[in-house]
Order: structure tokens, then sequence, then C-alpha cells
């Protein structure tokens, strides 16, 4: 991938889910690479696996800023082999990804996925060079029991000790994904210091990070979520469906450099 100066750019990654069908994802990406003459956005998309190749090639014609393919997960296997229905990161990376989702909190409710098995994930992203993008975030009990802190440094510990200087975290709160509920400035810009101050103490003071806020993210509160401390981006799921609404969205990025 072609890296630049994505460390300071202004991330907005849509997350289509398990969404999206040959024809609809054409257009939508073929719109999309109107922003490839936007700098300082740092643009993916991040289709249902089937789709990983269509988009990669639908978004080739690189201008001034090329639009990253993701994936919303990989295997925990690393190596080849008998593992049906699983695909690795080198097979990501052989099909144009840039950049790996690990750990949405959706993973862990609907496939009981935990920090041991995104660690190995992380650590298999690591491996063939593309960018895991770690999704954290804590219960609507977790809130209001007061322990949204110590759920995320939980879901952060993932990281230690590993060698690698990039982090790219989603921070999610469960209560506000696909709910329409946004966390208030206060409650993201107090989660995002500390997502910073826990990487970087864990992972040295020389990390380069992008810290994305998700959930219930659209074209109406966007500019307000992209203003506040340490938003290094978004991680948008429904409005990235949309090409109005999507679009906006990185408008509002961009105004915010
Ligand atoms: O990955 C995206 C997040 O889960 C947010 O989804 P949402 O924007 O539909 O709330």
């Amino acid at each position: 991938m072609a890296e630049s100066n994505i460390w300071q750019q202004k991330w907005v990654i849509g997350n289509w889910k398990m969404n999206g069908q040959l024809q609809e994802n054409n257009s939508l990406v073929h719109k999309l690479r109107s922003f490839q003459t936007v700098p300082n956005v740092c643009i993916g998309i991040t289709p249902p696996t089937v789709y990983l190749l269509q988009v990669h090639n639908a978004v080739q014609i690189v201008l001034n800023n090329p639009i990253y393919t993701c994936a919303q997960d990989v295997s925990r296997f690393s190596e080849k082999g008998a593992y049906t229905g699983e695909v690795s990161a080198e097979m990501m990376r052989d099909v144009g990804v840039d950049i790996i989702l690990i750990g949405h909190s959706e993973r862990s409710l609907y496939f009981n996925e935990k920090n041991d098995v995104q660690r190995q994930k992380i650590e298999n992203v690591l491996k063939v060079g593309l960018i895991p993008l770690l999704c954290v975030g804590e219960s609507l009990k977790e809130r209001e029991d007061g322990r949204e802190k110590e759920a995320v440094a939980y879901q952060l510990s993932v990281f230690k000790g590993l060698k690698t200087k990039n982090f790219a975290i989603a921070y999610e709160p469960v209560w506000a994904i696909g709910t329409g509920k946004v966390a208030n400035r206060e409650q993201i810009a107090d989660m995002h210091q500390f997502i910073y101050d826990e990487v970087l103490s864990l992972c040295g003071n020389d990390a380069n990070i992008r810290v994305l806020y998700g959930g219930s993210v659209n074209d109406k509160n966007a500019a307000d979520i992209f203003s506040v401390p340490h938003v290094d981006g978004a991680l948008v799921g429904g409005a990235s469906l949309k090409y109005e609404a999507f679009a906006a969205i990185i408008n509002a990025a961009q105004a915010a450099e």
C-alpha cells in the first residue's frame, strides 16, 4: 500500500458489514472515486470478503489519494491449509487489502471472539505488512457501572509487547452502534485521550496512532465529532452504504483539517 502520510490524516472508513451486491457496490465505489482528489483524508471501504477484489479493482485508478481496501475480519490461522471457510492475512494482501478490522464488537457478540484470538489475528496481519484496525468499546452496562475504561484497557492489552509502531484503533461504544445514540463530546474526548495514553504506554511514545470514533456517525453529526480532540477519523457503518451520507462525512473530515 502507498502509506504516504496516513498517520497524519483523518481516516474515514466505511464498514459495509454484511451488505452489498455486485451492481450496487460498483455504482457506490465509482462515485466515491471522485474523492481521490481530496488530500488529507484517508478513505477506506470495507466490503464483505467476497467483494474485496471487486472493490480493490474499482479503486485502482490512483489520483492524489488512494482509496484503501479494508477487510472486516481475517483468519486466526496464518498458514495455508485445512481450515474450511477461512481466509488468511496473506490472501487478503494478495487481493489488495490494506487494512483489516480486528475485534469488531459484532465478532464478540455473534462469534464469541476474545482477546487471545484477536491477538493472533493482529500478529497475522502485521506479519504480512498490513495494518490492523482494532475495535474497542464498552457495553452499556459497563458504562453505567463506571467501568468503561477498565473494559477498554482490557481490550487494548492485546497490543502489549508488539514490535510494530503503527496502531489504528476504533473506539466504538457498543451502545452507540447502529442505535442512533452517539457518545457525547466529553465521553469521546475522555476515551480517546485514554486510548492514546494507554497505547503509548504499552507500545512506546514513538508509536504512530490513529484513533477513530465509531457508532452512529452520519452526515449530520460528523463535523461535530471530528472537532473533538484526539478524534482522528471515523469508522462508519450504516451511513457508509449511501453515497450522499458517506460523501458528506468525507467532506466533514476534509473541512476539519
Ligand atoms: O463498524 C462500524 C460501526 O459498527 C458503526 O456502525 P453504525 O455507524 O451503523 O452505528
